[in-house]
């Protein structure tokens, strides 16, 4: 095709287009829904569902044309829409045909030009009620990339604002907006001097702000649209700032969209977006049920110390589904998945977390979303994602809220889909069954006994695998200090409150983690029964023994568990930190990239982890260390693992045999009670010793005295003779006496230097 011929395909392209935009915005405008309307249930609607589509369009459009038009409020399809043809032919191709109940109530308010505070379940298609109005009001303002950004959609995590710009691409295939989601891949460099061209951001708010800050001429003046996915996430105080900066950065003339599963009332926070009489399309607020239709859900009620056991009997038993579970921490998920990775339960394991690159994270999601298995994450994955077929969703840790239970459990039953979700509650937790149940909460949930006969105890497999693999367990203690955490930082003391555990439970727990002994956790003291000891690592079978009632150390604060090293998690518990992935990149529409197959990453990871060097500076010294936890070292000054000579003498066998353990953990103990009766003679010995010196120096104190007296009555000679016996630092001036004198001398220099000795080995 030649050149002016080209021109002329375009110039008939561009009036084509011009002409439909004119129909396009007549017909919205005439056919607009009434402020505050709802859609008319679909049987009532002006189309009948077995109408055929394209005839039926073909009849509205025609109509339109025709200057009567027919009002869109109440269509059930999308190409009953005054939509653009590129982006019907878009939906058309997706398979997206029928709308469903929270696109029909909003898409209608959205397409008008109004604000809307959209609500409704999991998995209801809300993705596509904010990306069809942003596609078409960039389409009817003939939008270009000399117009630059246009519509900012923020999403709390990066994965989230992939997916989401997924759809965009889906639903803008033939259209020729830029655009793309700010995501950790290519450099920020690289983002600064494209971000400027693209007409459709998606991003997390903490990135946003990052270029708002540091990018030279970076400019959102001519905004048209925002639009806040997980609204109730994105206007909760872990993003307040981010959201409050970005707001003031943008035109206060804008349409603004909010969309959540559990949205937000409060008009503080709304206030805060500055909307403008929105319209709020909530169209299962009179449902009986806040989470989906199709969900079955059950909880159950499970010691802290049989969670474990009982995640890995459950997996066992469905080894056909797919499975995900919610833990609520990066350590604990990271520990699950190594520990039942070698544990081998017949099915592949996948694990997820904010602490991934992102591209490792993409592909995991690729391969839980094509494969059964098991995907252990913590809560970057429960908002948004849409995986399908998910058959269960089991959270071993309890939520935060039922706002996130909510969330997690609509990974599955997604878009009229079946789906079960099961979560374990400790029963120092039962508080949140009780809320859930509640009627208000409205979650049809069912308590269900654990059937203990059917429970794997697999502890001391557990047990056996880190003996073989020393570094496993160094992660098994931070789980294990992470979860208590992640249990005292939250804020619903009615649920969460760890002065319900007891000590032994603690103890127990520690051993359901294959751990030999209770970690250290600093911010829980003990009642005056339980000695400074036992607040050090304590032997668990000694503390099973011993009933101990603990307490929360009112001296610790949440700033003072905030410098717990590096690789803490917990310091946000449960909220997927999209601010983590800071080092973002864009993935461009015109770029599609294979997401990494590098697997590997996160196995390299966790290698890191034991020689990473700890933030904690000062190496202190425990005296109460049981026996057996003595930090041994290699000739080459390397640390090793109090159990790795066990690991070397059994040899090189996946699991290590059961007796072989149970023997060690009974020497361990055997050691540690000789260990303390030494402790205790010892002990008895230098109070002796004290006691015996403290004797010593009142007899002098009352020797020197006589002789003051004696002094101020004695003969010259005497005084000499005194003089120079205290000059010897001896204390008798009788020559008889000298003799004892020396003896008593001696004995005390004696008794000093055992004393010292004892000391030193104390301190030592
Ligand atoms: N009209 C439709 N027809 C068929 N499938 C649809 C339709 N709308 C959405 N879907 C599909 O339903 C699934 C869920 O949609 P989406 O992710 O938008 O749900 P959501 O309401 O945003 O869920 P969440 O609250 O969990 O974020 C997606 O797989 C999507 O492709």
């Amino acid at each position: 095709m030649g050149r002016p011929q080209r021109r002329v395909v375009a110039k008939q392209t561009r009036l084509k287009e011009a002409d439909e935009i004119r129909l396009l915005e007549a017909w919205i405008d005439a056919g607009k829904p009434l402020p505050g309307t709802k859609p008319p249930p679909p049987s009532e609607s002006s189309a009948a569902a077995d109408d055929d589509a394209r005839a039926n369009a073909r009849k509205i459009i025609a109509k339109a044309a025709a200057g009567e038009y027919s009002e869109y409020g109440a269509c059930t399809r999308f190409d009953e829409l005054p939509l653009s043809q590129k982006t019907k032919d878009a939906l058309r191709k997706a398979r997206y045909t029928e709308m469903s109940e929270i696109q029909r109530a909003a898409l209608p308010h959205a397409l008008c030009g109004r604000d809307v505070l959209g609500a409704a379940k999991t998995g209801s298609g809300k993705t596509l009620a904010f990306v069809i109005p942003v596609i078409e009001k960039l389409y009817r303002e003939r939008w270009g990339p000399e117009d630059g950004v246009g519509c900012i959609i923020l999403s709390p995590t990066n994965d989230l604002a992939g997916q989401i710009w997924d759809v965009f691409r889906k639903v803008g295939k033939f259209h020729s907006f830029s655009g793309g989601a700010i995501v950790k891949r290519t450099g920020i460099k690289e983002e600064k001097e494209r971000i400027n061209s693209l007409n459709i951001i998606v991003c997390t708010p903490g990135r946003l702000v990052q270029h708002f800050d540091e990018t030279p001429n970076f400019d959102c003046s001519n905004l048209q649209m925002l639009v806040l996915d997980e609204a109730d996430q994105m206007l909760h105080r872990d993003f307040q700032f981010q959201v409050d900066a970005i707001i003031s950065q943008i035109p206060k003339v804008r349409q603004t969209l909010l969309f959540s599963a559990t949205q937000t009332k409060s008009i503080k926070d709304l206030a805060r977006v500055s909307l403008k009489n929105p319209e709020y399309v909530s169209v299962h607020e009179q449902a009986s049920t806040a989470t989906p239709d199709n969900l079955e859900q059950c909880a159950m009620i499970v010691p802290l110390e049989q969670k474990l056991n009982m995640l890995w009997s459950f997996i066992k038993r469905h080894l056909k589904s797919k499975i995900l579970v919610f833990l609520s921490s990066v350590k604990q998920v990271k520990f699950v998945y190594e520990i039942f990775k070698k544990l081998r339960p017949g099915v592949p394991l996948k694990c997820m977390h904010g602490r991934m690159k992102y591209e490792v994270q993409q592909a995991i999601v690729a391969e839980f979303n094509e494969s059964t298995s098991v995907l252990f994450s913590t809560d970057i994955f429960a908002r948004g994602l849409d995986i399908g077929n998910v058959d269960w969703v089991v959270q071993v840790d309890c939520p935060e809220s039922i706002a996130l239970y909510i969330h997690r459990v609509g990974r599955t039953a997604r878009y009229n889909r079946k789906g079960k979700s099961l979560i374990f509650l400790c029963p120092e937790e039962e508080r949140m069954l009780e809320k859930l149940k509640a009627t208000e909460s409205k979650i049809p949930i069912r308590s269900r006994k654990p059937k203990v006969e059917k429970l794997e105890q697999i502890s001391q497999n557990i047990a056996a695998v880190l003996v073989k693999f020393p570094n496993l367990q160094q992660l098994g203690k931070r789980a294990f200090v992470t979860y208590l955490k992640s249990v005292y930082l939250q804020r619903d003391k009615e649920v969460f409150d760890l002065s319900r555990f007891s000590a032994e439970s603690f103890a127990a727990y520690a051993s359901s983690l294959g751990l030999p002994v209770t970690p250290k956790i600093r911010f829980v003291s003990h009642k005056k029964n339980v000695s400074k000891k036992d607040m050090e690592d304590t032997d668990v079978k000694q503390m099973q023994k011993n009933r101990k009632v603990i307490e929360i150390n009112p001296q610790v604060n949440r700033e003072m568990l905030a410098d717990d090293g590096p690789d803490d998690d917990i310091l946000k518990p449960k909220m997927p930190n999209a601010d983590a992935n800071i080092y973002d990149g864009i993935e461009d529409v015109l770029y599609p990239k294979m997401p990494s197959r590098d697997t590997n990453t996160e196995s390299e990871k966790f290698e890191e982890l034991a020689i990473r060097p700890s933030k904690k500076k000062k190496l202190k010294i425990n005296m109460h260390r049981p026996l057996g936890t003595r930090v041994k070292y290699d000739d080459e000054g390397n640390a090793i693992d109090p159990l790795a000579s066990l690991a070397e003498e059994v040899g090189s066998d996946d699991v290590i045999h059961k007796d072989k353990i149970s023997q060690r953990y009974a020497e361990m103990l055997r050691e540690m009670q000789e260990d303390d009766k030494e402790d205790k003679a010892q002990h008895k010995k230098s109070l002796h010793e004290k006691k015996l010196q403290k004797k010593m120096k009142l007899k002098r104190k009352r020797q020197e005295e006589t002789d003051d007296v004696s002094e101020d009555s004695g003969s010259e000679s005497d005084r000499g003779r005194n003089t120079a016996s205290k000059g010897k630092k001896k204390y008798f001036n009788n020559s008889d006496e000298d003799d004892n004198g020396t003896k008593d001398g001696d004995l005390l220099a004696q008794q000093e230097a055992l004393a010292l000795k004892l000391l030193g080995q104390m301190h030592g």
